[in-house]
Order: structure tokens, then sequence, then C-alpha cells
């Protein structure tokens, strides 16, 4: 079936975990994609070369790769490079996402896109505008993310999620993926319901240093 096809309406789950986290080692990536899927996970999202060859070993369900390389003199850092779109496509990814945010930038959104189709992949825009959004279709984009609504300065006091940013993709057509700050299932079925081809969520699932964050601070403030 159709990739794009195989996920609409579905939940993709990020799972991804920081330099500073114990869940950080390949094998740790590759059980928590494994544990999605077994969770009804319809698809992963997967950030570096050596984590997308080795859950492309482990799971069957299509694969969003991805790099995080930071840039000098660039804020951008989702597979910012031609370099990082070939070698993430290289190992396995279905679906290449990138930065495509109006920052300066070391490679042109277009020349991302068309290197993604050259190789015949999947290309997802991570956007955080919808002015970005219709750039990156215009671009060649086969879809946008809204995964950096509340990560560039001109967006950090969007709301979480950004609902506004869905609605007014959705109205002017774009298809979109509902990416970012998403914690609970309610709000997962809103974004489905405004229109998201599908939902990815990483942090609520993923994170688990986060999630007991979220619980020990409620409990802190209720002790104060
Ligand atoms: C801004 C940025 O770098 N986002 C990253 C993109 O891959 C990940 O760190 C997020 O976890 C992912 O987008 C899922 O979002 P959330 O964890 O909020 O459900």
């Amino acid at each position: 079936m159709d990739i794009l096809e195989s996920l609409r309406g579905r939940l993709v789950v990020s799972c991804q975990a920081a330099e500073t986290s114990p869940l950080h080692a390949t094998q740790h990536i590759v059980a928590l994609a494994r544990a999605a899927v077994q969770g009804g996970a319809h698809g992963v999202r997967i950030e570096g070369v050596r984590n997308v060859e080795a859950v492309r070993q482990a799971v069957e369900v299509p694969i969003i790769g991805i790099t995080k390389i930071a840039q000098t003199g660039s804020d951008v850092y989702i597979t910012p490079t031609l370099d990082d779109v070939r070698s993430i496509a290289a190992v396995g990814a279905d679906i290449v996402a990138f930065d495509a945010t109006s920052r300066t930038r070391p490679v042109p959104v277009a020349e991302i896109a068309r290197e993604i189709a050259r190789l015949d992949k999947i290309s997802m825009a991570d956007i955080s505008t919808l002015e970005e959004a219709r750039q990156a279709i215009a671009a060649g984009a086969n879809l946008v993310g809204t995964t950096l609504s509340g990560y560039t300065p001109y967006t950090v006091d969007a709301p979480a999620p950004d609902f506004a940013l869905m609605s007014a993709l959705a109205a002017e057509n774009i298809p979109f993926v509902a990416e970012g700050r998403i914690w609970e299932p309610g709000e997962a079925l809103r974004a489905l319901e405004i229109g998201a081809r599908f939902v990815v969520i990483g942090s609520a699932i993923t994170r688990p240093d986060e999630i007991t964050r979220r619980f020990a601070d409620a409990i802190a403030g209720a002790a104060r």
C-alpha cells in the first residue's frame, strides 16, 4: 500500500532521546520503536543514521528519518544538508523530514525537497508558520509538519498544540502532519478532526524523564 495512505488517520511515534538521556544508545531507540509498534503505532520517527539503520531491521512500519546536526551560523538543525538527506535515505527512511523554516539556512528548501524526490522518498517539511508551509509546498515538499511551531523566535508564544496553525493549513488544503507538543489522546484526535493526515507524538510516549517531571512537578506543586 502507498506509504502515506497507510498512515492516514494513524499514530506515528517519535522515538528520540537526548544525548544526556539514559535511553540515548541505539539499542534503546530500537526497543522504544518496537514497543511503539506493539502499542499500535503505524510509523516511527527516528533521528540519526545509526538509529534509522537499526530500527529498519527491527520494525516493518514506515520510518520518518531525520538527522539533528548543529550548523555554524544557522539555527536549522533538522536534516539541514544534502548529505544528511542522502545518508538518512540510504539507510531505509521512507519519509525524510527536514527543517523548512525561514531562518538562515545552509541549503534552500527547494534543493532539499528536490534531492528527497530524486531519491524516491517522501519529503516532510517541518514548519512553524502558515507562510513557511505555503513556501515549502511551492518548493516541492510532499507534506508539512507542524513540528517547529513554538521553536522559532517568531513562534515562541504559539499555543501548544498549535491548533490554529493546523486549522489554517486545513483551510488552504495544505497536506499536513500534526506534530509537536501533543500530550493528550484527545488533542491527537482533535488534530485529526481538523484535517491532519496523521499525528506524530514524541515526548508524551517516549521520554520518560519528561513524563516523570510532569507528574513530579504536579505533586510538588500540590505539596507546597
Ligand atoms: C523541535 C524539535 O526538535 N522536535 C523534534 C523533532 O524531531 C523532536 O525533539 C520532538 O520530540 C518531535 O518533534 C515530537 O514532538 P513532541 O516530543 O513534542 O511530541
